[in-house]
């Protein structure tokens, strides 16, 4: 079987036969996230601001992995995770980001049927489990919360500075499997919205192969804005059969009996 992508032949639709899970799952992401209605996400009081520490990044890889770019930082990064609807610590492990052909296309949550033109992802794995000690411990254990992924919604609008170092290397990272080492600091908090206090956040899965189901989802409400060259920068990086990847983002899954939480009303 060819590996998984994002095309007719190896695309979402296809992932059921390497991954079951995709179509017998009851906890897949990503989802519609409806604020109306019977099946809408309902208010929680007690849940608190999302917790970040992210010291800037002295080393990190850039890499195209023929689904999505990744900013991977080098062993011994501090950076963690708390708060929130989390009741653990979380190390911070890599960012990517999904993205469309066109604005009106890209993110993989949507909100009401509304897609976005791309989604940032943050991934994090719960450092103080006694179950497991590491990233890919993590995610062979099965535990419901062993990653924690934030989502922010990317819009188009004024020119994001604090991303413009990612957005600049992304002509560097042009063919599939390239990867480069980031020059310099990377300051990932300057990007994200100041006051992470309104989200949603629900029990999910990764939206790629393996597709497991060990996500405590966050996805913000405030989009982060980037410029339309910004956007096209994303959409001129090659998937390894020398086309741009063309919308690497998964169709929306079935809630089955999860609620979704919003941290705001
Ligand atoms: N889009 S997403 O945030 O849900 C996501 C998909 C894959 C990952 S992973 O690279 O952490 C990973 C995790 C386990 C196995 C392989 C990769 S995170
Ligand atoms: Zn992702």
């Amino acid at each position: 079987m060819a590996p998984w992508g994002y095309s007719k032949e190896n695309g979402p639709a296809t992932w059921h036969k390497d991954c079951p899970i995709a179509n017998t799952g009851v906890r897949q992401s990503p989802i519609d996230l409806i604020t109306t209605g019977q099946t809408c996400a309902k208010y929680d009081s007690n849940l608190k601001p999302v917790i970040v520490s992210y010291p800037a990044f002295s080393e990190a890889t850039f890499l195209n992995n023929g689904h999505s770019v990744q900013f991977q930082p080098s062993a011994g990064n501090l950076s963690e995770l708390s708060g929130g609807p989390l009741t653990k610590k979380y190390k911070f492990e890599q960012f990517h980001f999904h993205w469309g052909n066109n604005d009106s296309e890209g993110s993989e949550h949507r909100v009401n049927g509304k897609m976005y033109p791309a989604e940032l992802h943050l991934v994090h794995w719960n450092s103080e489990s006694p179950n497991f000690s590491s990233f890919q411990e993590a995610v062979g254990s099965n535990d419901p919360h062993a990653l924690c992924v934030l989502g922010f919604f990317l819009k188009v609008g004024a020119e994001n500075a604090s991303l413009k170092p990612i957005t600049d290397l992304l002509s560097k990272v042009k063919n599939a499997g390239s990867s480069v080492s980031f020059p310099g600091k990377f300051d990932l908090k300057a990007v994200l919205p100041e006051t992470l206090t309104d989200y949603y956040t629900y029990d999910g899965s990764l939206t790629t192969p393996p597709l497991a189901e060990c996500v405590k989802w966050i996805v913000f409400k405030e989009p982060i804005e980037v410029s339309t060259a910004q956007m096209e920068a994303f959409r001129a990086v090659d998937d390894g059969h020398g086309k741009p990847i063309t919308g690497n983002y998964r169709p929306p899954c079935p809630l089955h009996t999860r609620t979704v939480a919003a941290s705001f009303k």
